[in-house]
């Protein structure tokens, strides 16, 4: 039978609304230094719990966005598609994947290799959606990338439904509000460190993302770290081929704030272990004009966040749309 996997913890740490935005957030930079991080569980959600005729149990589940299992995808869908991540980034082709790198600002698949204090990583990025863009080598590789994203595509509508209804609203509200069928799509997909040697313990800065929500998945344990609402890092332990759903910028900006965007980072630390992650950014369409909805604001809470377009806010701190970096900074209001 479906059920929260982690239910008996009363509190979590990884709830919408005890999860904060870091930019509010002074205290925690001083652990940084360490990159040190707890263990507390996040918690799995049953994909079917989503579904739920009982309102109710549809809504618990929704508490606690996190890490989705049972959701239909195969063990051979992911294994397929991490073999051919590391075939990509075999140390032996590094000169051909070279013709991706950073050209101008209508890049559609975007390739770089940092390996400096700041970032250690090399990364594949795609734009998967509305138009489908995926290196042709190697020749399997695009085929298997394109089953895992069916269904991830099919994964996040199902959410979008789940949480409009478990906000008290119509089904398709959030998915007529960010026009999620030509939703902006992008996929990072990461190899920690690269092949070249680590300089230094930091995989990724922290940073939230922009869009509606981030799906994440990984082929072994280590190094993810999401800010809790108290200001502590906790280790993302992820389960086997469970997705981890993460919320983007453009949900905390529509609700008002009411769920945040997850503050995270990777730490490689003196990991010897490579590991691949995979995050796709699922944002409403470029032209959707995203600003928190007339139901999220009154009173008490007044708007806290500037309306503008998906690419907009995806161009707003100079940034091409293919880097998909956060501008929450630029759209947050002083109240
Ligand atoms: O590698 C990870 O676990 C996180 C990747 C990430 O945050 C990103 O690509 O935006
Ligand atoms: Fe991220």
């Amino acid at each position: 039978m479906a059920e929260i996997a982690s239910q008996q913890t009363t509190q979590n740490p990884l709830e919408p609304n005890f999860l904060m935005n870091s930019l509010h957030l002074n205290d925690h930079s001083a652990s940084a230094e360490s990159y040190s991080a707890h263990d507390d569980v996040i918690p799995t959600i049953d994909y079917s719990m989503l579904f739920s005729t009982d309102p109710h149990q549809a809504s618990l589940a929704l508490q606690y966005l996190a890490q989705l299992v049972n959701h239909e995808i195969p063990d051979k869908v992911f294994e397929n598609f991490f073999k051919g991540i590391y075939e990509f980034f075999d140390p032996k082709t590094l000169e051909e994947r070279k013709v991706y790198s950073k050209k101008d600002s209508m890049d559609r698949i975007r390739w770089g290799l940092n390996s400096s204090s700041g970032e250690n990583r090399e990364y594949i990025k795609v734009i998967a959606h509305p138009d489908y863009n995926f290196p042709s080598n190697p020749s399997t590789f695009s085929e298997v990338f394109q089953e895992y994203y069916k269904e991830t595509r099919r994964i996040v509508v199902g959410l979008a439904r789940a949480m409009s209804k478990s906000l008290g609203f119509e089904e398709k509200l959030i998915e007529k509000a960010f026009k999620l069928k030509s939703g902006f799509d992008v996929s990072a997909m990461n190899l920690y460190p690269p092949n070249h040697k680590s300089k230094g313990e930091m995989g990724l800065p922290e940073h939230t993302d922009p869009g509606f929500i981030i799906t994440l998945v990984q082929d072994v344990n280590g190094g993810l770290q999401i800010l809790s609402h108290q200001g502590k890092w906790i280790q993302a332990s992820i389960p086997r081929h469970a997705i981890l759903i993460q919320i983007g910028d453009h949900l905390e900006i529509l609700t008002n704030g009411k769920y945040k965007s997850h503050l995270h980072r990777v730490i490689v630390g003196k990991n010897k272990v490579q590991r691949i992650s995979v995050a796709t950014l699922h944002g409403p369409s470029l032209e959707t004009f995203v600003r928190p909805a007339p139901e999220f604001v009154d009173q008490d809470h007044p708007q806290a966040y500037l309306g503008m377009t998906y690419k907009q806010s995806l161009q707003v701190n100079g940034n091409h749309e293919i880097d998909v970096q956060s501008s929450l900074d630029q759209i947050r209001l002083s109240i």
